[in-house]
């Protein structure tokens, strides 16, 4: 579905990533994972189209069979409107705190996909309650909510667009052990159900052998190993992976 290849990110003379190549296969959960500094949201700023105005970037993101990297920035606003789903680490940073969750999620959902107010409730009531959530969090202002909720509230969201590409990006970073579970769970769900295609960004392994089919380990700006999640950990080739691995233990 989407291909990296030769992607070179340079920020004033440095090199921010070199030459990274991996690709997300539709309908796949695939992680990227490397420790923090090695370029890993810079990489999926690039698939984007949100690197850093002074940002030099070379290579190739191939989505539906062209480079996005070529893409205008209103091109690239279509594609994240229409295409794109993105979760970051704290999900309270992504609501206006003064006003209430309903006609927030009505705007991450049910407007984004053209629905009526009427739609979107009865459909998002129905998948809330799928998600174990009770309706009356729209009446809730963001504050009154835990983190482990306003996740599930965005994944809730998900789940109404449908998008062909969800980036998780350290989605469960600032979530206690239980919570992190519940949302794995969630993510992996969203994956089943609707064949959603999915990039995890982490740094954990244990997320990554929970939910991932698909795995690129990231160190230094540069992707050192590739391979579906079953082969990595039975048999990794990179120094740094087995060092990972081995700390897992
Ligand atoms: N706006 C920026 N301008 C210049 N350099 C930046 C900018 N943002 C990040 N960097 C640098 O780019 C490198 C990669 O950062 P990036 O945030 O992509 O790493 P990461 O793997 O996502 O780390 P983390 O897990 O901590 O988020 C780091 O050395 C960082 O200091």
């Amino acid at each position: 579905m989407i291909e990296v290849r030769d992607l070179t990110i340079n920020i004033e003379g440095k090199h921010i990533t070199q030459h990274v190549d991996f690709t997300i296969p539709r309908g796949r959960i695939t992680s990227l994972i490397g420790e923090s500094g090695s370029g890993k949201s810079m990489t999926v700023s690039a698939l984007l189209g949100m690197l850093p105005v002074d940002a030099k970037v070379s290579g190739y993101v191939m989505y539906e069979g062209r480079n996005v990297l070529d893409a205008s920035d209103q091109e690239m606003e279509s594609v994240r409107k229409q295409d794109v789903f993105t979760i970051f680490q704290d999900a309270s940073n992504s609501f206006n705190p003064s006003v209430k969750m309903g006609r927030q999620l009505y705007a991450f959902s049910g407007e984004r996909v053209g629905d009526t107010i009427d739609v979107f409730n009865e459909k998002m009531k129905l998948i809330l309650d799928q998600l174990g959530l009770a309706w009356d969090v729209v009446e809730q202002y963001p504050f009154q909510l835990s983190g482990g909720m306003l996740q599930r509230c965005m994944i809730a969201c998900a789940f109404y667009v449908e998008p062909a590409l969800l980036i998780a990006d350290e989605p469960t970073s600032a979530l206690d052990m239980v919570l992190q579970k519940e949302f794995i769970q969630l993510l992996i769900r969203l994956n089943e159900e609707r064949n959603t295609t999915i990039l995890l960004i982490t740094h954990d392994l244990d997320i990554v052998a929970e939910a991932a089919h698909e795995m690129a380990v990231m160190q230094q700006g540069t992707i050192v190993e590739t391979g579906t999640v079953e082969t990595v950990f039975s048999n990794p080739h990179h120094a740094y992976t087995k060092r990972l691995l081995e700390s897992r233990f």
